[in-house]
């Protein structure tokens, strides 16, 4: 019988994960797997339960969070020689990474493509000393997403990031980097500069639409130094998914990033801080097994 470890955050989204367990476990069990459950107590305990299950020998660790979530347990599970499968019960607010392999939806949904068993082995990212699985990025726009509290985003979900959002907007001010990627040579003011490994970033599918999960590279987006008009007008065009070619914005494939600046500058990896600046963000290719839909 394969062992399979649940990892979940008591905290996530609507905080209402706890209440399922008993199906979950049932489901799991008709598949075949001997499964036990861990709670999480607070930041970086997600990290330490998926290292100790994958010292313990589990076949399988499953994260039910939220992006925050499957982070940390990326990260616990990265630097192993032998690596568990992951398995994705998506339980946060944006659920960015679910939405990308297809496993959002439902809690249900979720446990049948883990108790079906088709599984993939995708690209993650390392920068500096940690991993990220969807997203990394910086400059004033992307701190948004830990800036909204967690108890905004119980009550409200989404929507939290998007009131958050516009009272930004006028506090937005471009950075000053310089970047270096695939021997090509970057320097000025940016918005924002997006390391994406999926196409589903900020609940918005169409921000790096070329993104492909297993082909060791980067999709890599500038978005230059901008006015508010600019702004508003390339926002909508990234609704649309029609951004790529403006003026204002770069937007490549790499697998290898640098970025420095002379000021301080913040990096978020899947939606939590993560340090800040200078940053080297590596492609580590197919390093993780994820259980996907049998269509993915
Ligand atoms: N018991 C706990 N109490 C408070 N915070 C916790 C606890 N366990 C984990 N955390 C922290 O909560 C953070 C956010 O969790 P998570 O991403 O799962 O949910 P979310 O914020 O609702 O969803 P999303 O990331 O999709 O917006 C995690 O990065 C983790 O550090």
């Amino acid at each position: 019988m394969q062992r399979a470890r649940i990892i979940y955050n008591p905290t996530s989204g609507r905080e209402l994960f706890k209440r399922h367990i008993p199906e979950v476990l049932m489901k799991l069990e008709a598949a075949g797997y001997e499964t036990s459950c861990h709670a999480t107590k607070g930041p970086g305990d997600a990290t330490i339960a998926a290292s100790l299950a994958a010292n313990r020998g589990f076949d399988v660790v499953i994260a039910a969070g939220g992006d925050g979530t499957i982070n940390e347990v990326v990260n616990g599970l990265a630097i192993h020689e032998v690596r568990p499968k992951l398995g994705i019960i998506p339980v946060g607010t944006t659920n960015d990474f679910a939405r990308a392999i297809k496993a959002n939806g439902s809690i249900d949904k979720a446990v049948d493509i883990i108790a079906a068993g088709y599984s993939k082995k995708m690209d993650i990212g390392k920068v500096n000393d940690q991993y990220f699985i969807n997203i990394a990025g910086g400059g004033r726009l992307t701190e948004l997403t830990y800036e909204v509290p967690s108890k905004l985003k119980t009550v409200l979900g989404q929507l939290a990031y998007y009131i958050k959002g516009v009272e930004m907007l006028p506090t937005l001010k471009p950075t000053p980097v310089k970047i270096e990627y695939d021997g090509k040579l970057f320097e000025g003011e940016v918005m924002l500069f997006l390391v994406a490994n999926t196409n589903s970033v900020g609940g918005f599918e169409r921000l790096a639409p070329k993104a492909d999960l297993a082909d060791g590279l980067f999709d890599f987006l500038i978005l230059k130094k901008a006015n508010m008009a600019d702004f508003l007008r390339i926002a909508t065009l990234v609704l649309r998914g029609e951004h790529l070619n403006d003026d204002l914005i770069i937007y490549t494939k790499a697998n290898r990033i640098k970025v420095t600046s002379d000021e301080k500058v913040q990096l978020n990896l899947d939606g939590e801080f993560g340090g800040v600046l200078p940053a080297e963000f590596i492609n580590y290719y197919q390093h993780i097994e994820v259980f996907v839909p049998k269509d993915f």
